[in-house]
């Protein structure tokens, strides 16, 4: 028998609609599924730990070959909800900001927007567990997934990263996509893409199944994260390896 394909999903609710139909067990002959957050699951594709992952895309300069798996991944065009600049003073006060290190992609959205759209220039500083409790005073933070959902009704001032970058390039965002680093065939991307859509067709079911009281579940997974990596996602995707490559990131 065939070796399983090993596939890396993000363990946050914005990934649900797309693994419900995988969790259902389609295609579960085929597929071994592991949950992560963002920043473990871009090392473990590096590592070649995962064959299929939802990467962040900021991982792509640094893979050798890649390959987009399926016509899903997690994008936004204005307000995401939960990539958000967290702080207690307006965005021209703040002195440090704190990067979320479950983030690949959005801390780096976060350096290109200080410097290109807010015009700040405050000490950066990476982190490596729990920081929410150092979000005081001057200091400001950048948190992703549900704990920046559930941030978001103690939060003083909420700058929205996915509306920040639509303000300043009028584009949408790609923030993970599903990323291969080898070449895989077009029947396991068929049924793969089936498998994303599924949970998506059945929105109502799959909140039911993930209760969450601090956030409009129904409004973030329509509203707030598009899910279709199509064609009009693409410009902002190439704009945005460009100003990684720009400055360095
Ligand atoms: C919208 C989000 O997109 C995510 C942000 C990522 C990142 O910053 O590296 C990676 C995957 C996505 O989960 C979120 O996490 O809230």
């Amino acid at each position: 028998m065939e070796r399983k394909i090993r596939v890396g999903a993000v363990s946050y609710l914005n990934t649900k609609p797309l693994i419900y139909g995988l969790e259902k067990g389609l295609m579960a002959d085929a597929v071994q599924l592991k949950l992560d957050y963002p920043a473990h699951i871009a090392q473990q594709l590096l590592d070649d730990e995962i064959d299929v992952g939802l990467v962040p895309v900021a991982l792509i300069p640094r893979l050798q070959q890649h390959f987009f798996v399926s016509d899903y991944g997690i994008c936004c065009d204005g307000p995401v909800a939960s990539v958000c600049l967290f702080s207690e003073v307006p965005v021209n006060e703040i002195k440090e900001v704190l990067l979320d290190y479950q983030s690949r992609t959005s801390v780096r959205l976060a350096r290109i927007l200080m410097k290109e759209f807010w015009k700040i220039d405050p000490v950066i500083s990476d982190t490596r567990e729990d920081f929410r409790d150092r979000i005081k005073g001057t200091t400001a933070g950048v948190v992703i997934g549900d704990r920046a959902l559930e941030l978001r009704s103690k939060a003083t001032y909420i700058y929205d990263l996915g509306e920040a970058w639509k303000q300043f390039t009028g584009k949408p965002f790609v923030f993970a996509a599903w990323l291969s680093n080898k070449s895989l065939n077009g029947n396991f991307v068929d049924a793969f893409n089936i498998a994303n859509s599924f949970g998506l067709q059945q929105l109502d079911e799959v909140i039911r199944l993930n209760p969450f009281p601090h956030f409009d579940m129904k409004e973030y997974y329509t509203k707030c994260i598009d899910y279709r990596l199509s064609e009009d996602k693409k410009p902002g995707l190439r704009l945005y390896l460009d100003y990684l490559d720009k400055f360095k990131l």
